[in-house]
């Protein structure tokens, strides 16, 4: 099982204590955990943010995010750790940031007065110029994957970029896919017309901190759907909503005080056309950025760039290997020919039980429910008697119910005997199932809830999640259509940038 297999290669590594887990993305899980030193009692050491990621789901991506990660270090990036494999994940553990997310701190203000939003914003421009200056866009810069630090001494916290997952380096090619969140991605993004037409990430991240700024502001997105359930359903939505960032409608709420120099740097980082846009050289230079800028803050890149690797990291070509060795196969995954039809129908049923609650993992039960079944498994399954005569994998130690239930039916004479377990069985997974919907419905209330509190911010998960191929689908389309003359004829404005974008705009 997922938890039960990293709390196990967690302890027995000896250098990490699994604490809780924090949540799920797109493409696996994070969990708190605690680096044992000689002295420390429980849960005292170092605190670490560890992300699992399977194995089996190792992409180019994945590559990119561990390997430009590794090279950053800066007091306004997540600090990465090390990178080490368990059977099942390839395992990132990096700086645990305490104060949760930017997104959750503006949605429980609603909104932030602009000192306030100065504070982030200074602090996220500094991060951003120093990944830019390492070589790396990040392309997926949003609230969610600005993390807060809270420090005692400071009346606010710091920020830390974190998720490196669509990052690019320029010493690779240039930038074509269109990947990030569709609320934050810039229109040149969105208008890659030839599917190879390219684009500069470095800039696109411009315009996403300008969303940023701007969410942090107005406590809602500058382009966001114009239909009530806030998703980009339709390729009509999709145009409207294109036209509004090419013909610059963005509108401030009328009680938000938002000063005219604030204003006005905001307008620079939104333009549509990626040429014109401000530089992130441009924004630190723009009074209202310097307005009570920490004196530390101008030369701290220029420190940081100078500054060694960070020590005890892999270097990326060791990275890299580590990597190709997660996209085979774990030894201890295989079935072993020579092992007895038992033991190799124990070790499958195994691998089942675990993608089964993989599944689950993915699907956001919250680790909570976990523990509280696997204590009923445990209390419904019957201790094995014998042992299998393979060695049992680390993981395996916390009983599966279902693949132990089995191992047991095997080596039991008559069928008979293991049928009580079976419809034991049958009752967890009704439970669990029970459960999860509990779970499922109290998300969504909760989410509902706070929708109704805060009506001008995107409040699931879902609707600020990464472009999905579906999405990507439709923008084609739609903006095919629209170079065809097809219907629906768009403003003149965004005719012109369609009519630009295929040459200069894409430069
Ligand atoms: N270093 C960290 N310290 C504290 N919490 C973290 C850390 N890294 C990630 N988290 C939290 O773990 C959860 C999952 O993070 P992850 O980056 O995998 O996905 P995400 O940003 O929610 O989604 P996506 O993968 O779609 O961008 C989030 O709630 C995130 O805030």
């Amino acid at each position: 099982m997922a938890d039960q297999e990293l709390i196990a290669a967690l302890n027995e590594s000896g250098y990490f204590q699994h604490l809780e887990t924090l949540g799920k993305g797109s493409f696996g899980f994070v969990v708190r955990a605690c680096r044992r030193t000689a002295d420390s009692t429980q849960g005292g050491g170092e605190a670490l943010a560890i992300k699992l990621l399977p194995r089996a789901e190792v992409t180019k991506y994945v590559e990119a995010e561990i390997v430009n990660h590794s090279l950053m270090r800066h007091p306004h990036v997540i600090q990465f750790k090390e990178v080490f494999l368990s059977r099942r994940f390839i395992c990132i553990a990096m700086e645990y940031a305490s104060g949760g997310s930017l997104f959750q701190y503006v949605q429980r203000q609603g909104r932030l007065k602009e000192a306030v939003a100065r504070w982030f914003f200074q602090q996220l421009v500094v991060g951003v110029d120093y990944c830019h200056r390492k070589g790396v866009a990040n392309r997926d810069i949003k609230l969610e994957n600005t993390l807060l630090q809270d420090v005692p001494r400071l009346p606010l916290p710091l920020v830390k970029i974190c998720d490196f997952g669509y990052s690019k380096a320029e010493n690779k090619s240039a930038a074509k896919s269109k990947v990030g969140t569709l609320t934050y991605m810039a229109p040149e993004v969105l208008i890659n017309i030839n599917r190879d037409g390219k684009y500069d990430g470095k800039v696109a991240d411009i315009w996403s901190c300008g969303v940023m700024l701007y969410v942090m502001l107005c406590g809602k997105y500058p382009f966001d759907s114009p239909n009530a359930t806030g998703v980009i359903a339709a390729p009509n939505d999709f145009i409207s909503m294109l036209e509004r960032m090419v013909g610059r409608q963005y509108r401030f709420p009328p009680d938000a005080s938002i000063s005219a120099e604030c204003i006005d740097l905001l307008q620079q980082m939104l333009l549509p056309e990626p040429h014109r846009r401000i530089t992130a050289e441009g924004i630190m230079a723009h009074p209202w950025f310097n307005t009570n800028l920490p004196p530390e803050a101008s030369s701290m890149n220029a420190t940081y760039l100078g500054a060694a690797p960070p020590a005890g990291v892999l270097a990326p070509e060791a990275i890299r290997k580590l990597i190709e060795e997660a996209r085979m196969p774990s030894k201890s995954c295989k079935v072993d020919p020579a092992a007895s039809p038992q033991q190799q129908a124990a070790v499958v049923m195994q691998l089942v039980a675990e993608e089964q609650a993989t599944r689950q993992q993915a699907r956001g039960m919250p680790y909570a429910y976990q523990q509280q079944q696997q204590q009923q498994q445990q209390q419904l399954t019957v201790p094995m008697q014998c042992q299998s005569q393979q060695p049992e994998p680390a993981h395996a130690r916390g009983a599966a119910a279902p693949a132990a239930a089995y191992q047991q039916q095997q080596q039991q004479p008559a069928m008979g005997a293991a049928l009580p377990h079976l419809l034991q069985q049958q009752q967890v997974m009704l439970l669990q199932r029970l459960q999860e919907q509990q779970w499922q419905q109290q998300q969504q209330g909760q989410a509902q809830q706070q929708q109704q509190q805060h009506p001008g911010l995107l409040h699931t998960h879902e609707r600020n999640a990464d472009v999905d191929d579906e999405t990507l689908m439709m923008i084609d389309t739609a903006i095919t259509a629209q170079m065809g003359g097809g219907p629906g004829t768009a403003s003149a404005d965004l005719q012109a940038y369609l009519a630009g974008a295929a040459g200069k705009l894409q430069n």
